[in-house]
């Protein structure tokens, strides 16, 4: 058992935020926790690894009560930037990890190269951008090499190389052992990562494997929208919402050259059409905005 988490229950005054939480993750792999703002995803990765007390409820990491102290070599948390100090170096924060436990300089160093931040490391991080605080961040969270590495928005600032770059060291991660429970909004980036998800939604957890659900569509603009929902669904597709002239075509396990068969033997006027993917944003929108699925 990796992370177990039994009833968990936390209010700020009278607002419920966490209702009633439990999940587990049994083997290592990276699980996205979604929801709105104030959803209450940061006060959930804190209660986790203890920087604040749930009202009730336990925690348990690899079989132990998250309050053990030795919890804190196999497990690291990357909060937002408030945890740095604007006066020390990147190199700074990273030694101060090191003595705390233990990290030869060539390994600091191996991993701030990893990160690429080996740049700016001797510079104070009053001078870092959003997107360098981030970087070190992530390199603080994984210099001790942890079992279960818990990030909250690791993908904030970062420019599109950079989330490109952090995407491919979460998946390396992942691949070599790592467990990850990351809170993200960026859900295109998450469907790249992982299809395990917890919504926070009310303050209750909604588990999903989005590849249970996660179909192939297409969103065709036609003058028959009607028509062709018709016909798609006596071909056996499924049919989504429609806008306008758009109507989304789900493949519902059928292949791409039945649905181009389909169009060409009813001889319908299409005049565009994109191939979709539905994922975690889709889903996201149908839970919290309740929009069909177009
Ligand atoms: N220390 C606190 N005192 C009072 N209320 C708090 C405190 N911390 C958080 N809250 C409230 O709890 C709710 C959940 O906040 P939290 O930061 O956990 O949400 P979040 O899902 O991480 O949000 P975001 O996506 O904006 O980062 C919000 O309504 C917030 O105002």
């Amino acid at each position: 058992m990796i992370l177990r988490v039994s009833k968990v229950q936390k209010s700020y005054g009278k607002e419920k935020v966490l209702k009633n939480i439990s999940f587990e993750i049994q083997e290592p792999k990276i699980v996205a926790l979604i929801g709105p703002n104030g959803s209450g995803k940061s006060t959930l990765l804190s209660i986790i690894t203890n920087l604040i007390q749930a009202d009730r409820g336990d925690v348990e990491v690899f079989g132990e009560s998250n309050r053990n102290p030795h919890m804190f070599k196999q497990i690291s948390f990357m909060q937002d930037n408030t945890v740095l100090y604007d006066y020390l170096t990147g190199y700074d924060h990273l030694q101060f990890i090191g003595d705390a436990q233990g990290i030869a300089k060539k390994d600091l160093l191996k991993t701030a190269e990893r990160i690429g931040i080996t740049d700016y490391l001797h510079k104070k991080v009053k001078q870092y951008s959003l997107g360098m605080k981030q970087h070190l961040l992530l390199a603080l969270a994984i210099v001790n090499q942890p079992k279960l590495l818990i990030l909250d928005e690791p993908l904030n600032g970062l420019d599109p190389t950079s989330a490109i770059r952090v995407r491919n060291l979460l998946l390396d991660l992942a691949e070599k052992g790592t467990t990850i429970l990351l809170s993200s909004h960026n859900l295109g980036e998450i469907d790249r990562v992982t299809s395990h998800i917890l919504f926070l939604k009310d303050g209750e957890l909604l588990e999903e494997n989005l590849s249970d659900y996660q179909q192939t569509a297409f969103e065709i603009e036609t003058n028959q929208p009607d028509h062709l929902k018709e016909i798609a669904r006596n071909y056996g597709f499924k049919t989504g919402g429609s806008k306008g002239e758009r109507v989304a075509i789900i493949l519902n396990g059928k292949s791409v050259s039945e649905f181009f068969e389909m169009l060409s033997k009813e001889n319908m006027d299409i005049r565009d059409m994109e191939k979709k993917v539905f994922g975690s944003e889709e889903r996201y929108q149908r839970l919290f905005n309740r929009e069909p699925l177009l």
